[in-house]
């Protein structure tokens, strides 16, 4: 089945763990992918991960720069104008990570209240939430909350990988920037979400940016597909998950603090 498709894109290949952005808000800071992952690939033990399809959904206030961001990555390009995004679209894209296929649906959800409804029912089954904000619009830092909380409610939270990502950084001078950022910081870290700041418009983090999303829900698949697979074996539920520090497994601490 594999054969049939087109080889994956030169520019989508990651033989290593691309860095995060800010190590203070960071799902985990090792410096290359998880030993067990590693191994796991390179013996071909990957199970169903290379025939699955992840869901990211991607959400936050209207016209703070959601559909730009999937645009500036999927297809390089960038619309001054605003069109507002009705209902849902999606993207595909294609990675080889370690390897081994994975492939990612990015799902572009609408900011505007009218048409929130609908996009809430394309909520379930995500594996990453990535939350957008204006880094020029504190409102939009302080709705991030609520827009988690909301896809939270259609999804198990033990099972999602957030990321806050800060947008339109190329119209924030420095020392304004230094500023939201502490803020977008600390929302980060209570919701143990990764922080990125982007621009659409210049193209600055995108890329890294989404190939740290690939690169970690790669990872939690693996991890995932291992537990899985061992607990088969010997019958009991390995944790294998279980480094301090970790942002994977923290579904009491973010429960408590973020759903309603
Ligand atoms: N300068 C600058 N403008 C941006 C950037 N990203 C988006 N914009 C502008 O912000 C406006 C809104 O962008 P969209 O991507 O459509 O916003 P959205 O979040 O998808 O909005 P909804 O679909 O209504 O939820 C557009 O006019 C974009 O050109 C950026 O990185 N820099
Ligand atoms: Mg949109």
């Amino acid at each position: 089945m594999m054969s049939m498709l087109a080889p994956v894109r030169r520019d989508r290949i990651i033989a290593e763990l691309p860095q995060c952005f800010h190590k203070e808000a960071a799902l985990h800071s090792r410096s290359s992918f998880h030993p067990q992952v590693t191994d796991a690939c390179q013996e071909q033990r990957t199970g169903t991960v290379g025939f699955k399809i992840s869901k990211i959904i991607v959400v936050g206030d209207l016209s703070v720069g959601k559909t730009c961001l999937i645009n500036r990555f999927c297809k390089d390009t960038f619309d001054k104008n605003y069109k507002a995004t009705i209902g849902v679209d999606f993207e595909m894209e294609r990675f080889e990570v370690l390897g081994v296929p994975f492939s990612l649906q990015l799902w572009d959800t609408a900011g505007q209240e009218r048409f929130k409804c609908i996009a809430s029912t394309y909520y379930r089954g995500a594996q990453a939430i990535v939350i957008v904000f204006d880094v020029n619009d504190v409102a939009s830092l302080a709705h991030a909350r609520q827009w988690l909380a909301d896809a939270l409610k259609e999804n198990d939270p033990s099972n999602v990988i957030l990321f806050l990502v800060g947008s339109k950084k190329d119209l924030s001078p420095p020392a304004q920037y230094s500023l939201i950022e502490r803020d977008a910081i600390k929302v980060a870290k209570e919701m143990h979400a990764e922080y990125w700041a982007v621009s659409s418009l210049t193209g600055e983090n995108v890329r890294e940016f989404f190939f740290r999303v690939a690169s970690l829900t790669f990872e939690s698949s693996v991890l995932a597909e291992l537990e899985k697979s061992s607990a088969r074996k010997i019958g009991d539920v390995v944790r294998i998950r279980s480094a301090d520090g970790d942002l994977y497994l923290t579904a009491q601490r973010r429960k408590s603090k973020c759903c309603r």
